[in-house]
């Protein structure tokens, strides 16, 4: 085939059916709405052929320690590793080739990894009507902050917003060539048509950047940092300062100037000198004196829960405390509100419990009560419960220690770590990814089991099911091929990480879910898949390919904020800040399945200023939906 820049042929790397396509409507059959597709699009055949084929060889060579991706032999340290642990057996990451970070940066149609976390979401249950409200408001471009307890739907919520803002994009932009025809072919009476000024605007208004306050809140609704959005580092400089060094840059300029709604979660983590230095970048990059410079606001999170992280000393203030908060949100507005159903808990002791404990009472019956947590629940089947503690260092010891005491083979699952780009388009290196997956995930780098490690899911299954957080244990190692023969589960997502057939991987026996709506499988495999933490502009800056489990006999309670947990074991003696325990706590989703070591009512600590500032809220949302009710009770008939 002569080459031509005008042909193309598509390589599927990774897709339903991998192989070389000549036509972009065959090609996208096998990668669309395929998790963590990979094609790209090259001028001759042979070019596709060599790129998407190379993936089979690449498996062929898995036992080698030569990294086709990156060219080059693995670094002496990871080979060293070996050597020294040569009584273990280790299974490498299947290597497989990626584009290299230039072509990922110019060409669109690579699709390395995508947003894991966002395509391999589970299910999320049908909005109730408090959320569908919120989302209503939310969608007429008002400014709104939404908060809740533990457990009241505000990530399911968040989820919907951004789903809804990129669906009507999408379905904007596919009316874009529509539009300008009928502008043009108006006939001057302009009945019913779209202007010049329209078209476009109707884009934009859904334009949304999606961030967090921490790396591993954004990865989670697949979104990165609001620092790394809004280009401001470390944000220590004055506003002024960080201003000018945005304006210097021109992609992180016009991400501002672009965007017309941005949602920041867990913005409880946000101090208020950032808040308002964000707000006043904003007026000014955006030449637009309104609060924000007119961009609309979308903040979730829960301020009873963990506050921002305090630099060096202990005092922070709040986001709400920001001069700019009230001028966005206020009672006059009507544009903040509570999500008052509580999901995740189904007793209703525990919900009031937990309710009383977000701002920080305990009545001496509840203490007791909690006290009496402190035994040992024995679960059917064995499958132990997470631990819970305040500080990393208790966390580590103890997983290192317990799996030292199983008896079974190590094997080690080692991630391959891929380099992407930043929203300025710096190119990262191999240690920078590294960095940047280690502080912005869950995943780990070096991951050791053995049969009878209880381990987590850090990430969530399409079956609805087994989510971020389902918790196992690991009862054998597999090669897919076995495990399918063998009748044990593969999920879907699996297939879009290509895990390597001839690697044995984790099986894992899941604990049963009592509160999951689908037909839960017992035995599931844990193949290799991936995660992006994803620059500004929603590209990768880096992909850990990675089995997404964590051991779980000991986790921090800052880790578990945001997900629910079965089983639960939670040690509250080195508690240190506010919030703490009812974030652990409120992890829980049953008194029965909740073990509490070392309860007293004084560490049950809640924020003065959040109680304060949370009060008028509460009671008027309280006054508001007593209304509702009594509307909804009368009898109108005949009025
Ligand atoms: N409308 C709903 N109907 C049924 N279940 C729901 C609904 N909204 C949320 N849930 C369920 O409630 C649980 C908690 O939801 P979610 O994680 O969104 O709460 P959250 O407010 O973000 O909690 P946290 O503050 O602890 O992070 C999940 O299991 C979720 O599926």
């Amino acid at each position: 085939m002569p080459k031509s820049a005008k042909v193309k042929f598509y390589g599927v790397m990774r897709g339903r059916q991998p192989g070389v396509y000549t036509t972009w409507d065959e090609a996208q059959k096998q990668v669309s709405g395929f998790p963590g597709a990979v094609h790209k699009a090259f001028p001759t055949y042979q070019e596709a052929e060599t790129w998407s084929g190379m993936g089979k060889r690449m498996d062929r060579s898995s036992q080698s320690s030569y990294d086709y991706a990156q060219g080059h032999r693995r670094p002496h340290h990871d080979r060293d590793h070996d050597y020294n642990n040569s009584h273990k057996r280790r299974r490498s990451p299947s290597p497989r080739p990626v584009p290299d970070v230039k072509a990922r940066s110019t060409d669109q149609e690579v699709d390395i990894g995508k947003s894991a976390v966002i395509q391999q979401s589970a299910a999320d249950p049908p909005l109730s009507e408090q959320q569908s409200r919120i989302l209503a408001r939310i969608l007429e471009g008002e400014s709104f902050f939404f908060t809740g307890s533990a457990g009241t739907g505000k990530s399911v919520l968040l989820r919907a917003i951004i789903r809804t803002f990129k669906e009507n994009e999408k379905k904007e932009e596919d009316n874009v060539e529509k539009n300008w025809r009928d502008y043009l072919n108006d006939d001057g009476l302009g009945r019913g048509r779209k202007s010049g000024a329209d078209v476009g605007a109707e884009v934009k208004r859904w334009k949304l950047g999606v961030t967090a306050s921490t790396g591993m809140a954004g990865v989670n609704i697949g979104g990165s940092t609001i620092h790394s959005w809004a280009g401001i580092g470390l944000g220590d400089l004055p506003a002024q300062k960080l201003y000018e060094k945005i304006l210097r840059n021109k992609i992180t300029s016009t991400r501002w100037r672009t965007t017309a709604a941005l949602i920041i979660d867990e913005v409880s983590m946000i101090d208020a000198t950032l808040f308002d230095k964000l707000e006043e970048i904003a007026r000014k990059i955006r030449r637009d004196p309104r609060p924000f410079g007119g961009l609309q606001l979308i903040l979730s999170g829960d301020f009873f829960q963990l506050p921002p992280v305090a630099k060096g000393s202990n005092t922070y203030a709040f986001a709400f405390e920001a001069t700019s908060w009230p001028q966005i949100f206020n009672q006059e507005k009507n544009n903040m509100m509570s999500l008052t159903r509580v999901f995740r808990q189904k007793e209703d002791r525990f919900v009031r419990v937990l309710e009383g404990m977000r701002r920080g009472m305990i009545s001496d019956q509840d203490a007791l009560m909690l006290k009496s947590l402190e035994r040992e629940v024995k679960y059917e089947g064995g499958i132990e419960p997470v631990g819970l503690y305040p500080q990393k260092s208790e966390v580590a010891t103890i997983n290192a220690a317990r799996l030292a005491a199983l008896k079974t083979p190590i094997q080690i699952f080692l991630a391959w770590d891929v380099p992407g780009i930043t929203s300025s388009g710096y190119a990262l290196d191999q240690p920078q990814a590294t960095a940047s997956l280690d502080r912005n995930t869950i995943w780990p780098k070096e991951l050791e089991l053995k049969v009878g490690a209880l381990v987590m899911l850090v990430t969530n299954m399409q079956d609805g099911v087994l989510v971020n957080g389902s918790t196992g244990v690991v009862v054998d190692f597999m090669t897919i091929a076995d495990a399918m023969a063998e009748g044990v589960s593969l999920p879907a997502a699996a297939f879009g990480g290509a895990p390597d057939p001839n690697t044995a991987w984790p099986v894992v026996e899941f604990t049963p879910s009592k509160h999951a709506s689908g037909k839960q499988s017992k035995r599931v495999i844990i193949p290799q898949m991936s995660v992006d933490v994803l620059n500004a502009l929603g590209k990768p800056e880096a992909t850990r390919h990675q089995v997404p489990l964590i051991l779980a006999w000991a986790l921090t309670i800052h880790k578990s904020q945001g997900q629910t947990i079965e089983r639960v074991k939670i040690d509250l003696n080195k508690i240190f800040v506010e919030g703490q325990t009812y974030v652990a706590i409120s992890r829980a989703v049953s008194l029965e399945n909740l073990e509490l070591k070392n309860f007293t009512a004084d560490r049950v600590m809640a924020h003065k200023r959040v109680i304060e500032w949370a009060r008028p809220l509460e009671q008027e949302q309280a006054a508001e939906e007593e209304w509702d009710d009594l509307v909804a009770n009368c009898d109108l008939e005949g009025y």
